[in-house]
């Protein structure tokens, strides 16, 4: 079995908390609030601009011109690709940017921007990894389920498409290589990393669906 097969099975009780889970309920059915949706929105352009930074401090700490090439990439498309799908939502919504980070999205962001900087390469491919992987898992879930008049099309339609899908592929590839050079106590810090990030996937959608906001 691969390594990222072994991850995945670890998480499986988190993947099945997300997919139950009243956010992404709404959202295949199309009934979720317009405002839990904008929260979402502005946070998560929030993120995605952090995001980029920790796939970009992964760029500059990888050894083969290769790796350094990929991390580039998935630091530009975050930042490119997912822009163009938050904006169109900014724009429909006539939305103002947030810039506040919620404590979901601190936590997530600072998580992986201390991870990516201070843990080696592979622990930090580790923690960016369930950003690609659960999504797209959650994009074809959805996507299997939702109609075409489902106002959340776009997004739906962004996560499980092939372009999407191809990085994920590739980032997952990524992975495994990391680990099949990785030590068994760097394994271990791999398998606690993508468990970590996985768990503050489910956050961030919690905190959208309750509108968390910083209680003191
Ligand atoms: C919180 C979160 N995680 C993952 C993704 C997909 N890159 C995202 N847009 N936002």
């Amino acid at each position: 079995m691969k390594f990222t097969e072994q991850l995945w099975q670890e998480i499986s009780p988190i993947y099945s908390a997300i997919l139950t889970h009243g956010f992404v309920n709404e959202l295949t059915l199309g009934s979720l609030p317009s405002s839990t949706f904008q929260y979402y929105i502005q946070q998560d352009a929030l993120y995605l601009t952090d995001f980029s930074r920790a796939l970009n401090q992964l760029a500059a700490r990888a050894t083969t011109p290769n790796d350094m090439l990929s991390f580039t990439q998935f630091a530009q498309n975050a930042i490119l690709v997912e822009r163009a799908l938050h904006e169109s939502y900014f724009t429909l919504y006539d939305i103002q940017p947030e810039t506040a980070k919620m404590p979901a999205c601190f936590a997530y962001i600072n998580y992986l921007l201390a991870t990516t900087s201070l843990q080696s390469v592979a622990v930090g491919a580790a923690a960016v990894l369930p950003c690609f992987w659960i999504y797209r898992e959650v994009g074809n879930y959805i996507h299997q389920r939702a109609s075409q008049q489902n106002p959340y099309r776009s997004w739906i339609d962004t996560y499980a498409s092939e372009a999407f899908d191809q990085s994920v592929s590739q980032m997952l590839a990524l992975t495994d290589q990391y680990a099949e050079n990785a030590s068994a106590a760097e394994r271990e810090k791999m398998r606690d990393a993508f468990r970590v990030s996985s768990r503050l996937e489910w956050y961030f959608w919690n905190d959208a669906y309750t509108q968390n906001r910083w209680l003191v």
